[in-house]
């Protein structure tokens, strides 16, 4: 519930969609409602194997958040990004030591080609991660905690059986016990905007807004936002914008779960270009929930059947070189090297990760 003193949020309407013919990714859509029908995981786990591995990003739909849940969520995100520089930066994310919690400005001045986008990450809800945050957040707190523990319980959690399932691995909470809300680990809500830049700024940089890239926790969630930019990497090569549907979340599997599956479900190469003409002068407000191993769990991949039929498609060395890497210590080694670049410590993004093991670029 919104505090009593707090004063009434403007409320969020998203901009139009495109009207512009891309070229769009041809995604599935997990219906999340058949887990509760006889028969429905069976049926999910069926499409979940047809559609794994080539097209990337897939749907969920019958997530039980509704439009009004999720436009409070972008209203605050909006009343937050509008606040004075000096008071966001009071928030500002220690990216350098490999901690996302909290704001990350825009880069400016010579840098200012890297990236466009301000970002606030808000932690799990757990006494690990009681943190300073902006009176508007914490006006909102309540409503914010109920939106991101509906993320992990009822559709994070669910899916993580799920893939547990198509693994054909006999303990079905055996992802899902890797995902515990109260253990310490980094899992985060993020309120993201992308500033428009000018043509010849975007042009300078190839009208990337944001490099083709893996993520690297277990599943993201992309809430409803219609302008265009993101982009997948099809298996024939071909970056295709992914559309935003109002009632699905895009749904991303990433590294963590690549490995923790033994590549068996590949993470999602993605990246964000510019808008197309008619959405090119909007902001571009995100709401983005980024799920994560708990932080001592290894990066080492699960026995699964299906793996031990088809083999893992992990590199071996890779994963010796993972054994006793922890999923806090390689997403920390992520973010600070990020930051690095970011800041312009490093020219170019760093591969070398941790432990020899590299990050791949895609653009
Ligand atoms: O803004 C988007 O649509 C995607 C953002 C993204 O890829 C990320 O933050 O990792
Ligand atoms: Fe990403």
């Amino acid at each position: 519930m919104p505090s009593t003193t707090a004063p009434p949020l403007e409320p969020y309407v998203p901009p139009p969609q495109t009207k512009e013919n891309l070229d769009w990714a041809s995604l599935e859509a997990l219906d999340l409602s058949l887990l509760s029908q006889p028969g429905g995981k069976q049926a999910l786990a069926e499409q979940v194997l047809s559609f794994i591995n080539k097209n990337g990003f897939f749907y969920v739909t019958n997530h039980g958040l509704t439009a009004t849940q999720i436009n409070r969520q972008y209203a605050i995100a909006k009343a937050l990004f509008a606040l004075p520089l000096d008071e966001k930066l009071k928030y500002i994310c220690d990216t350098a030591s490999g901690d996302f919690r909290g704001y990350k400005p825009q880069s400016t001045g010579k840098l200012s080609g890297r990236d466009n986008d301000e970002r606030y990450n808000i932690p799990k809800f757990t006494p690990e991660h009681e943190r300073a945050h902006p009176q508007i957040i914490r006006d909102h707190y309540e409503e914010i905690r109920e939106f991101s523990l509906h993320i992990h319980d009822k559709i994070l959690l669910p899916l993580l059986r799920l893939f547990a399932y198509v693994l054909e691995i006999d303990d079905e909470e055996a992802l899902a016990n890797l995902h515990r809300y109260d253990e310490p680990g980094l899992e985060y809500l993020r309120y993201m905007i992308y500033h428009p830049r000018p043509a010849a700024d975007d042009a300078a940089v190839g009208n990337i807004w944001a490099k083709g890239h893996t993520d690297y926790n277990t599943l993201t969630f992309l809430f409803y936002q219609p302008v265009a930019g993101l982009q997948v990497l099809s298996p024939d090569g071909v970056w295709r914008y992914v559309r935003s549907e109002p009632d699905a979340i895009i749904v991303n599997i990433v590294d963590a779960l690549e490995y923790l599956s033994g590549g068996f479900l590949k993470s999602t190469v993605h990246r964000v270009v510019r808008p197309p003409g008619d959405q090119v002068s909007e902001s571009r407000l995100g709401l983005i929930y980024f799920a994560r191993p708990e932080a001592r769990v290894a990066m080492r991949p699960l026995e699964s059947p299906v793996v031990e039929r088809v083999g893992s498609r992990l590199d071996g060395k890779y994963v010796r070189a993972l054994e006793g890497v922890t999923a806090e210590e390689w997403a920390r080694a992520r973010i600070a090297k990020d930051h690095r670049f970011r800041t312009g410590v490093v020219d170019q993004p760093e591969r070398d990760i941790i432990a020899g093991v590299p990050q791949q670029y895609y653009d």
